[in-house]
């Protein structure tokens, strides 16, 4: 929130006739920076304390000056629905009253402000341009109107609204037609300020005046009002009673004076601290001028110095006081009221509109527009934070000695607008109750409708704002993954031709591969064909079977069709697979056929005679039968052992054993050639010692 220090400017008056005027006071003017005040220390007058202020007007400055430069600027800001408070401090008799009432020759700041109000309220085109002013004074801590019969004015309570607003209850405010009309009710007015002679002024302000000019816009057609004040604020000045030879009366005055400037001092002081509780309660001004110490309202403080010697150290506390208060912060608020129909209470989804900050025309007046922090915001306290937009309006009761304006001549002040709003309000009080009941019941309606479709138009924003987001970051995500992924690919690529060599390599062994997978294949189907056979004949026909595939085996390796001879050794093998010499010859065919050489057989065995052979088979038969069921394993190996021949290739022969028992046939073909082999019609073991 935009915060403004209050200003500081300072104003050194003309000597006095028979006042005493060192010179010590010096104010010097830099072209770019600020304007200083030297002092001289009263008690050590080689000690000069200096006080640079934006704003310092020396003795030959003319009212003009001051308020052009730094009151002017303000009228802005009171039409812009923000209120001003502008306060003249200082010692007795150092030109508070001159600067801020002037004379006739001189008009001072209000008579120049209240001109200005009119010519901006001219200036402006709105439906409808109010002013009103209120003047009061604060004599020994209580409020008096002073548009009211002083003699019979009562005092008047100082109160505070629901919003934290300090006002004063039934002060009169009355509206201004004219510069003139302001003329006549102001120069009334200020004939009831409590004012005496003292030493030191012949006209001393025995009290803190404060003159509000109110001005209210209202715009039908937004139907909103914006409240604007300017408060002129003449303190009284502190008072030195040795100085002023004041009487008992006086003395009361006095202390009653000095012991409000006393408080204000203090205000400050807590301000500049960041005080938890600032003591505003402790005297009527402070209370009054709350809003302008700390509050919502721009301020701008003249410190009014006097040149004379015996007010040397009142200046000093003067331009401290000044220093010091050159830090309060304001924040400024706009007093804006909504002229809609309101909604009730009870209804909580309504709130109420928050306050607005001032506009940018506070920016562009020359104020101390500082960069606020927050935590000296903070530690102003709560009563210091920005005020709602509903102002109070000063209550207008009371019977002033200054007749209000006639009817004419408010209706002449007030546009056209403005009578449109009377008109409107009169014909709403035609309605019956009902009737206005139903109309508000209607607006609060659709007022709630309103905010409610505001609500959902508002979360369904936010929810597709939140899934574009959610989108994005997906997106985004993917984004960076895939760039990853690029990346990594980038890094791992091999240069082109590398991988030509070895995939080449690859598919050459791929093709061996699959030639030998084939080969396995065919050699399992074939193994498997030979096994099942295997498996249904009798161990003694097994060796039989695997006796002729070993023959064929044998005439084709002499013939020299290997690969003929590898398979068919091969399937012998089937049938004797124990026999290592079988396997041995594989293993060679298969060498000589990888390598292209030649493989030579061993040469054949000779077998021995045939009627021995026969006849150890035929004994071993015999003595096998007379032994019968209870022959052991021996005999069943000596009836087959040499009992089967190799089998030529192509014939068909029974195969029998030693004694001539026929052992069963198995035939089976191979190339063209068949080779017969029968099966035992009894289950014995025989042992065949077969040769390669
Ligand atoms: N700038 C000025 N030029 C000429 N005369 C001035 C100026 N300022 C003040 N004076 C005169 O000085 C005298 C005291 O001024 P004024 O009454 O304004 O003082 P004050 O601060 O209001 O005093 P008090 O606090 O007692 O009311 C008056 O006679 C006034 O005309």
């Amino acid at each position: 929130m935009a915060a403004h220090k209050i200003k500081i400017a300072a104003r050194l008056r003309p000597r006095l006739e028979n006042e005493l005027d060192d010179g010590g006071i010096q104010i010097t003017h830099t072209p770019s920076g600020p304007s200083c005040i030297s002092v001289p220390n009263p008690r050590d007058i080689s000690q000069v304390f200096n006080f640079p202020f934006t704003s310092c007007y020396d003795q030959s400055s003319v009212q003009e000056d001051i308020f052009e430069q730094d009151v002017r600027p303000l009228i802005d800001v009171v039409y812009s629905g923000v209120t001003v408070t502008i306060f003249a401090y200082g010692v007795t008799s150092s030109g508070k009253t001159h600067t801020m009432q002037g004379t006739k020759a001189q008009p001072g700041v209000i008579p120049r402000v209240v001109k200005a109000m009119f010519l901006q309220k001219d200036a402006l085109e709105r439906s409808s341009v109010e002013l009103a002013v209120s003047y009061m004074e604060i004599y020994k801590d209580e409020v008096y109107d002073l548009l009211v019969n002083r003699e019979t004015a009562p005092k008047l309570p100082v109160r505070e609204n629901d919003a934290g607003q300090v006002f004063v209850a039934n002060l009169t405010s009355l509206p201004l037609a004219s510069v003139e009309e302001f003329d006549t009710i102001y120069s009334h007015a200020s004939r009831h300020r409590s004012v005496g002679a003292t030493n030191l002024n012949n006209a001393s302000s025995r009290s803190h005046a404060v003159l509000t000019i109110e001005v209210t816009m209202t715009d039908s057609a937004a139907q909103k009002t914006l409240t604007g004040k300017i408060n002129l604020v003449d303190l009284a000045g502190s008072e030195n009673n040795k100085l002023t030879g004041n009487d008992p009366t006086r003395m009361a005055e006095s202390a009653a004076i000095n012991k409000s400037l006393s408080v204000l001092g203090q205000v400050v002081h807590a301000l500049n601290q960041g005080a938890s509780r600032i003591p505003y309660r402790n005297s009527k001004l402070t209370r009054i001028l709350q809003d302008a110490l700390g509050g919502s309202s721009v301020g701008l403080l003249i410190c009014n110095l006097a040149p004379g010697t015996k007010f040397r150290q009142d200046t000093l506390n003067t331009l401290n006081f000044a220093v010091r208060t050159k830090n309060v912060e304001n924040r400024p608020v706009i007093n804006e009221r909504d002229n809609r129909p309101q909604t009730k209470a009870h209804f909580a989804a309504i709130q109420p509109p928050p306050p607005k900050l001032a506009p940018a025309v506070l920016q562009s007046i020359p104020i101390h527009a500082t960069s606020s922090t927050a935590a000296t915001n903070a530690a102003a306290g709560p009563s210091r934070g920005p005020r709602p937009s509903r102002v109070p309006r000063i209550s207008g009761v009371g019977t002033g000695l200054i007749p209000p304006l006639t009817a004419a001549a408010r209706t002449r002040s007030r546009p056209s607008s403005s009578a449109a709003i009377l008109e409107k309000s009169e014909t709403l009080v035609q309605l019956t109750d009902k009737e206005i009941d139903e109309r508000i019941a209607r607006a609060v309606e659709a007022e709630v409708a309103r905010r409610l479709k505001e609500r959902e138009d508002k979360e369904e924003q936010m929810r597709l704002q939140q899934e574009k987001e959610n989108l994005a970051l997906k997106e985004k995500q993917a984004a960076e993954v895939e760039n990853e992924k690029r990346q990594l690919r980038a890094e791992h690529r091999l240069p082109p031709g590398v991988l030509t060599p070895l995939l080449t390599r690859h598919r050459d062994l791929d093709d061996q591969l699959q030639a030998r997978l084939a080969e396995l294949e065919e050699k399992y189907e074939r193994s498997n064909k030979e096994l099942q056979l295997a498996d249904v004949l009798s161990p003694a026909s097994k060796k039989k079977t695997g006796r002729a595939y070993v023959a064929l085996a044998r005439a084709h390796s002499e013939k020299g069709d290997l690969q003929v001879a590898l398979d068919l050794y091969r399937r012998a093998e089937t049938y004797v697979p124990d026999n290592i010499k079988l396997r041995e010859r594989v293993l060679e065919i298969e060498w000589a056929l990888k390598n292209g050489k030649d493989f030579v057989p061993s040469p054949k065995k000779q077998r021995k005679p045939r009627g021995q052979k026969r006849k150890v088979a035929a004994l071993a038969l015999s003595r096998a039968r007379e032994e019968g069921p209870s022959m052991g394993s021996a005999g069943q190996g000596l009836m087959g052992q040499g009992s089967v021949d190799e089998v030529e290739h192509g014939s068909e022969e029974e195969v029998t054993s030693g004694s001539g028992l026929a052992l069963g046939h198995i035939k089976e073909e191979y190339e063209g050639d068949a080779i017969v082999l029968e099966t035992l019609p009894k289950r014995s073991r025989c042992e065949v010692k077969m040769e390669y």
